[in-house]
């Protein structure tokens, strides 16, 4: 097998002290030691420079049908997957591969049947997972089942991976970004991702006439260089040694796990293989090893201008390994060997009583292993390697020394603060201890007291009970005697009770009876008492009633004789107002026809307030003139047939007199005084007679006036006195409503009486009824007693 390309590169996260490192060209120096690498990425480095450097060699191999390897290599968080697939807007190593693939397909492919195909999978604990297949029911979760490696015509190969055939960088992009997103669900601990390889694995398959060629690009985002998993250690041991076979031309020991077996298939043919080494320079103890790791590789490139990467170093490792573990070994056969003649050298001497110096006689005479060993050291010939290797794990030693120092002043430290706390713990321990005796004491001490109390308790329950026992002992000896006796006396209660009922049943009809007829009695007596005062009642009042009937009668007739005179004198009254409200009116206005004023009844002259149609008119026609004084009126004369006045000194009477008013009235008008008559004889006799006959009309007039007004007063009499009827109908009524009120409360007695008697008569059926229950009971009782006594 001829010796293989293989690139190594670095890059270099950012650091808090820049101090520490430095990059010159292809040299990195970090704390004062130097690593080549092929080509060295700094922090500014851009994945696009990167993949200049490293992918597009790789593309352009698999173009040509060769194939490639890409393993990113470093601790956790050195940036590994960023390198390979990117982060943050930004495109890794991977999608810039597909791209220029899929770029320089389309340029091809008029010419060339170009096939691509995709697939991923990755190896947790030696177990191969497929990137690619999805749960059948959960398009959220990947299959989790384990592939096996399998073998063909001497090519491994994984058997059931999803192996993607991809027509677009698009429909690529999107199982990657799907693959990396849904890997990351099933587990949440993100930490668990640095534990796994991932593999991608890119294959170019080119058709021209029948020609056909392909290369594949096995790329891989590599485990956490740091991890203590022993499949993750073992599989980059077998990658290092993987790496070193193939620069020296062996034959690839790929068997070692499952990664560099999967690699094997690509290394066979001619293959470029790139490790991208990544340190994260703030961490030291990781950048370290992932140095050391790296410097085990050292690259130069030969005069032919061809790469290879030769080991050193590494046939003198190979054999320093070797000859550490024969001097281990070597070194405990001493020790062993030591031991036994130690034991016996002791023992000879302990026989013959003699102290042997071992010391003396083995420092002084070394075993001929010793010096065997020393030859085989010094017949090394890697010794300056060593020496370095040496020097390197010394400056570890001492600050493995100055931590351990360290550690051990912590752990006295610790020691001496856990002996305080370790002896203020026991002593809280002892004194809770005694504590705890104390109170078992007082709890053994007051459970021996309430035992003690408790049995003298049952003690003397004991006691009791036999006392008890023999009482109930005497009882049950008397009990044939007491029985009978009791038997004898239930009998005789029998008997007793027997005779008590038949008492009480008489006693109880005796009472019932008494008590129905007086309240018989009782209700006749109220029912006669009431009727009798009904009746006197029903008389009284046919009395009073026959006698107001009468009263009220010739009262009334009375009243309707008055009441006719009023309406005379009334309608007389009416037509005087009517006469004189004509006049008013003017309905005499042709002044020819003389009317008749008949004025029966005018005890008074006409006085303005009384009259007032009468007084107007008669003033306005010039019939009536004011006296001077106002106390009387004076009539104008012309306008009667004759004039009758009579004067008093401060009276006027123009009464019963009938006279003539002519319409319309004089245009002189003469004033008639009273005293001067100046009219005939004749005429003045036949005038007295009429005023004797007027006069004695006035008298009948003035005693019908008298007769109404005592009329009036016997109205108000009468009035008065049916007042007072009514007043009495009312008491009348007061007293039978009173009366109706006591035959009510009278009533409700009697139904109350009735009430208790139905309470008693239901009482006496209880005790009846009690009576033959007892009567049962006492039968049964007997049944028993009998029964007992047999
Ligand atoms: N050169 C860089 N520039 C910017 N960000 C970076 C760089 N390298 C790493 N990172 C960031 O650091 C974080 C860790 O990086 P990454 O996941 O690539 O590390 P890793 O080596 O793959 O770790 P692990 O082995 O744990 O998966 C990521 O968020 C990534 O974006």
């Amino acid at each position: 097998m001829a010796s293989q390309v293989v690139r190594l590169y670095l890059r270099v996260r950012h650091t808090k002290d820049p101090g520490v490192y430095s990059i010159n060209h292809k040299n990195f120096s970090y704390r004062n030691e130097n690593y080549v690498f092929r080509s060295i990425f700094s922090k500014e480095s851009s994945q696009q420079e990167i993949y200049e450097e490293i992918g597009k060699p790789l593309v352009d191999n698999i173009m040509q049908g060769i194939n490639g390897i890409l393993l990113a290599y470093g601790s956790s968080g050195a940036g590994k997957t960023y390198s390979l697939l990117g982060d943050q807007g930004q495109d890794g190593l991977l999608q810039r591969v597909l791209e220029d693939v899929f770029q320089r397909a389309r340029i091809l492919k008029p010419k060339k049947a170009i096939n691509i195909v995709l697939s991923s999978f990755e190896i947790d604990k030696e177990r191969i997972k497929d990137l690619a297949k999805l749960l059948p029911n959960n398009k959220n979760r990947f299959n989790e089942e384990t592939l096996e490696i399998r073998e063909h015509l001497g090519n491994a190969y994984i058997d059931n991976l999803t192996v993607t055939q991809i027509d677009s960088l698009k429909d690529a992009l999107h199982i990657i970004q799907e693959g990396r997103r849904l890997r990351k669900i099933p587990d949440p601990n993100f930490e668990s991702l640095s534990l796994v390889h991932t593999v991608f694995k890119i294959t170019v398959s080119q058709k021209e006439m029948n020609v056909s060629k392909a290369g594949t690009l096995t790329i891989v985002d590599l485990a956490d260089s740091e991890s203590n998993q022993s499949s993750i250690l073992k599989t980059l041991d077998s990658l290092r040694n993987l790496i070193i076979d193939l620069q020296q031309g062996h034959h690839a020991s790929s068997d070692e796990s499952i990664l560099t077996k999967i690699l094997a298939n690509n290394i066979k043919h001619n293959c470029l293989t790139s490790v991208l080494f990544h340190v994260n320079t703030s961490n030291d103890q990781t950048c370290h090893n992932t140095l050391m790791f790296s410097n085990n590789c050292y690259s130069h490139e030969n005069d032919s201008g061809t790469e290879s990467l030769v080991f050193k170093s590494q046939q003198q490792m190979v054999r320093v390994r070797k000859l550490q573990d024969e001097i281990k070994d070597l070194k405990h056969q001493i020790d062993k060997t030591q031991e036994i003649h130690e034991g016996k050298l002791r023992g000879f001497g302990e026989i013959i009583g003699f102290n042997v110096d071992i010391e003396a006689v083995f420092g002084n005479n070394p075993g001929k292993e010793k010096k065997s060993i020393e030859n085989h050291v010094n017949s090394v010939e890697i010794l300056d390697e060593v020496q370095t290797r040496n020097k390197r794990l010394e400056l570890k030693l001492n600050k493995n020394s100055i931590i351990f120092e360290e550690l051990q002043k912590f752990e006295l430290k610790n020691k001496e603060r856990n002996a305080s706390q370790i002896k203020a713990l026991e002593d809280q321990i002892k004194t809770v201890k005694l504590e705890i005796i104390e109170l078992n004491e007082k709890i053994q001490e007051n459970v021996r007291k309430k035992l003690n109390h408790r049995t003298e308790e049952l003690h003397q329950i004991l006691i009791s009970n036999h006392l008890l026992l023999e009482e109930k002992a005497a009882i049950i000896q008397n009990l044939p005697l007491t029985l009978q006796s009791i038997a004898s006396d239930m009998r005789a209660v029998i008997d007793y009770k027997e005779l008590g009922k038949s008492e009480l049943e008489n006693e109880l009809s005796k009472k019932y009876k008494q008590n129905e007829e007086n309240h018989s009695k009782n209700i006749k007596k109220i029912k006669q008492d009431i009727d009798q005062a009904l009746k006197t009642l029903d008389n009284k009042m046919r009395v009073f009633d026959t006698e107001c009937s009468i009263y009220i009668r010739e009262k009334y007739e009375r009243i309707k004789r008055i009441e006719k005179e009023i309406i005379k004198l009334y309608n007389l009254y009416l037509d005087q107002d009517r006469l004189i409200k004509n006049i008013e009116c003017g309905l005499f206005n042709n002044g020819i026809k003389p009317i008749y004023i008949t004025i029966h009844d005018i005890p008074k002259p006409p006085q303005r307030e009384k009259y007032p149609y009468l007084f107007k008119s008669l003033m306005t026609n010039g019939v009536l003139t004011s006296s001077k004084d106002n106390n009387f009126i004076k009539i104008s004369n012309s306008l009667f047939t004759k004039k009758y006045s009579r004067t008093t000194k401060n009276s006027f009477y123009a009464v019963r007199s009938s006279f003539r008013i002519t319409f319309p009235p004089p245009e002189k008008v003469v004033e008639i005084k009273p005293d001067e008559g100046d009219d005939e004889e004749d005429e003045e006799g036949k005038d007295d007679i009429k005023l004797e006959e007027e006069e004695e009309e006035e008298e009948e007039k003035e005693e019908i006036s008298e007769k109404s007004i005592i009329l009036r007063e016997e109205a108000e009499k009468i009035q008065k006195r049916t007042v007072e009827i009514a007043k009495k109908a009312k008491e009348m009524k007061y007293e039978t409503n009173s009366l109706e009120v006591k035959v009510r409360d009278k009533e409700v007695e009697i139904r109350k009486m009735t009430g208790e008697r139905d309470k008693h008569r239901e009482l006496y059926c209880n005790i009846v009824k009690s009576k033959v229950e007892n009567r049962v009971v006492i039968e049964s009782q007997k049944r028993l007693l009998d029964k007992f006594i047999i």
